[in-house]
Order: structure tokens, then C-alpha cells, then sequence
């Protein structure tokens, strides 16, 4: 596959129609991206356990519906850093657009705003951040590989925020990428002129990345800076006092550390000790409105998405990614009827069914 350019994607149109729900994308992308592309995107780490606990612990917790409640009045508005959303639903930054779509990057800022989604873009971007800010109607946040060289990563912030980003997502999950298997037996190669303008080359450094270069990326950045890839409730709290904006709860898909838990069932205890000192986004495994209001009844603040958009992109460009998240935030406004809850803020723990009180209730 090495040096496949991307126009030789197999880019015969689909109808969008046929696609119902967020899983009928994964399908369907199989056949529309090369196997090198497709694997890439699809697998996780090592065994790919951690892949399949984010689905099972999701599909595991049980609803707890409130019927006959007034929710004439849908709304499912969030604000984050003063920033207004239509819904809390994002796109997770998910490097090489171009592997998915020719258009790459600028689709998917399309798609966001058809969608009236916040996009993160990644640091992997294959379309310089000043050509999707040109195309971007929804707010840009920029995710943040941190290299060894201070100069480079110092630059790389400033580029973003020049370019209208308006909060900066610093992943900490990945020092060095993951165990990924599928990856190496599909040979994974960025094909000949593709590149990633923002990155300057991949990750190959063993760094001492510590709390120290956080603070120090705090002493510079502009905007709001969130850690992306929380797991532990003691680095939730070491975030709090650092001063951070926000974290996300990430296992970043299962890609990195495989048998670290679901996302959903770390959330819970992180969410207890940040305590609403700062906001809580998650992502991992998120593919029905149900899941995202599962997500924010136990509490999080906001979902983020990440190979559905791929898979999106994939089958239809801009249209495909405004598909997936149409379908989504469709998928939540019934969850949210359905459940008698009107408001994101009346989405709380009583939302969810406690087994465990019933199984003690007999
Ligand atoms: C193909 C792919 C590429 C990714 N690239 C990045 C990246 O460049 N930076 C990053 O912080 N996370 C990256 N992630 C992780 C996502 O941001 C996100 O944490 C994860 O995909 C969410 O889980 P989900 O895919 O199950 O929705 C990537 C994930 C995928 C699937
Ligand atoms: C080494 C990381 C590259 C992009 C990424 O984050 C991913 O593929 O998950």
C-alpha cells in the first residue's frame, strides 16, 4: 500500500439514505477506503480489549426513564469556556483526513458545520489549520501532540490560536504510541504527498513529557488548555490543581494502553472528584444518542466522536460526517424525550437504572 496517493480511493458515490444508524458507516467505509486505511482507522491496541469494554460497559447500564414530563421545550444547548454549542456532541481529533477522503480535513470542517458541531482538529492534520479555518463555521479547538523541542511545540500552539483555535486539547495519553498490531501488519505508510503540516514528523521520541511542560504550555497558550486522556481520579485532580481548563476522559479508543477500563466507567469516579471544579468531557465508544446521554448522566459535560467521523468521511465527504452527526444528536433528542428530560442539565444520575439496588431489594 505504500505510496498510494489518495485520489485512488474508491470513490464511487453512496446514498447517504441508506445509512441509519452510526454503525452501518463502519460497514460501508470497509469498502470505500484502502485495507492500509481502513485498518488503521478500525483497529485498537494489542488484543483490542479496551476497544470492546468501551462498547460493553456503554451497552451494560440500563435507563431509568421518567415518563409524563413536559419536553416541548427541547434543549440541548451546552456552553464550554463561554463558548455556545448547539449540542454536546464534538468531533475527537483523529489524524490523516486525506487517508479518508480526498477533500481530507476540509470535508470534515464541512460536515461540522452543516451539523453545527465544535471540531478538534488534530495535530496529524493533513490541511493546514489556515485553509479549514477558512471553511470552518463552528468553533475549532486544536489537539496537541507535545515533541521534545520546546520551540517547535511553542510554535505549533501559537499557529493555532493565530488561526482562530479556540482552546487547545494537550494529549497526554500517548507519550509513545501504542502496542498496534494491525497497524504494523497493514504496513502503515503516509502515502507520497500527503503530509502533516502541523506535526513535522511522527512520533518517535521516548520523552520525559511531565507536568512540567503542561505548566509550561499554561505560561504561554492564550486559550483554554484541556488534558485529553484522563483515566486515573489523581490525575484528575492533579489537572484541578494545575490550573488546567477542563480534561477529557480518553482511552483515546482503546489505541494505546490495551486493558485500561471503558471510558464510561472511569467517568464516573473522575467526574466525583472534579466535582464541577472544571468541565469533563469524555469520548470512547460513543455510537447512540443513548450513549451520550448515559455519558452525561454520570457526568460528563460533553461527548466527543471519533472513528464514526472517519468512517463518515469515508462514505460521503462533508456530507458523511454531517450524516453521523445528524444521526447522533437525532438519536440523543429522542433518548432525551424519551426519558423525560428536556434540559442537559436535568440529565443527572437518577437518569440511569441502579441494578444494584434492585438486586439487593430482591
Ligand atoms: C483513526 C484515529 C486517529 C486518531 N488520531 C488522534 C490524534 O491525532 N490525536 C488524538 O489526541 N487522538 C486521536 N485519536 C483518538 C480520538 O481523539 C478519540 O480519543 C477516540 O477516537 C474516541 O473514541 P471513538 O473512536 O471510539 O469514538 C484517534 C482515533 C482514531 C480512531
Ligand atoms: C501516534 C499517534 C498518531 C495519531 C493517533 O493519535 C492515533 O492514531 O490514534
Amino acid at each position: 500500500m505504500e505510496g498510494v496517493p489518495p485520489d485512488s480511493l474508491k470513490q464511487e458515490p453512496v446514498d447517504l439514505a441508506d445509512f441509519i444508524n452510526l454503525f452501518d458507516f463502519e460497514q460501508m467505509a470497509k469498502g470505500k477506503m484502502t485495507e492500509m486505511a481502513y485498518e488503521y482507522v478500525a483497529s485498537g491496541a494489542a488484543d483490542e480489549l479496551t476497544v470492546r469494554w468501551n462498547r460493553q460497559a456503554l451497552d451494560a447500564i440500563k435507563l431509568n426513564p421518567t415518563v409524563l414530563t413536559d419536553v416541548s421545550q427541547l434543549d440541548t444547548r451546552i456552553s464550554l469556556f463561554g463558548q455556545k454549542l448547539a449540542h454536546p456532541i464534538l468531533i475527537a481529533p483523529t489524524a490523516y483526513h486525506k487517508l479518508m477522503h480526498p477533500e481530507g480535513e476540509l470535508a470534515t470542517a464541512r460536515g461540522a458545520g452543516l451539523a453545527s458541531a465544535l471540531y478538534v482538529v488534530s495535530s496529524f492534520t493533513t490541511t493546514p489549520l489556515a485553509e479549514i479555518a477558512q471553511v470552518a463555521t463552528q468553533p475549532l479547538w486544536f489537539q496537541v501532540y507535545v515533541r521534545d523541542d520546546r520551540e517547535f511545540t511553542r510554535n505549533q500552539i501559537q499557529e493555532a490560536e493565530a488561526q482562530g483555535c479556540q482552546a487547545l486539547c494537550i494529549t497526554v495519553d500517548t507519550p509513545v504510541p501504542g502496542v498496534r498490531n494491525r497497524e504494523q501488519r497493514g504496513n502503515f505508510r503516509l502515502p507520497a504527498g500527503v503530509t502533516i503540516p502541523h506535526m513535522g514528523g511522527p512520533i518517535v521520541e521516548k520523552k520525559p513529557f511531565t507536568w512540567n511542560d503542561i505548566a509550561w504550555i499554561q505560561s504561554f497558550a492564550k486559550t483554554p488548555v484541556l488534558l485529553k486522556g484522563i483515566l486515573n481520579p489523581d490525575d484528575a485532580e492533579k489537572a484541578v490543581q494545575a490550573g488546567v481548563s477542563g480534561i477529557i476522559v480518553s482511552n483515546h479508543s482503546g489505541r494505546n494502553l490495551d486493558t485500561v477500563p471503558a471510558t464510561i466507567e472511569a467517568l464516573p469516579r473522575i467526574a466525583e472528584r472534579v466535582n464541577r471544579r472544571i468541565p469533563v468531557l469524555m469520548d470512547g465508544g460513543i455510537r447512540r444518542g443513548t450513549d451520550v446521554l448515559k455519558a452525561i448522566a454520570l457526568g460528563a459535560n460533553a461527548v466527543l466522536v471519533g472513528k464514526p467521523i472517519c468512517f463518515g468521511l469515508a462514505c460521503g465527504g462533508a456530507e458523511g460526517v454531517a450524516k453521523v452527526l445528524q444521526l447522533l444528536t437525532y438519536e440523543f433528542e429522542l433518548a432525551m424525550i424519551l426519558t423525560g428530560r428536556a434540559t442537559i442539565d436535568s440529565i443527572d444520575r437518577s437518569v440511569i437504572w441502579d441494578s444494584f439496588r434492585e438486586n439487593k431489594q430482591g
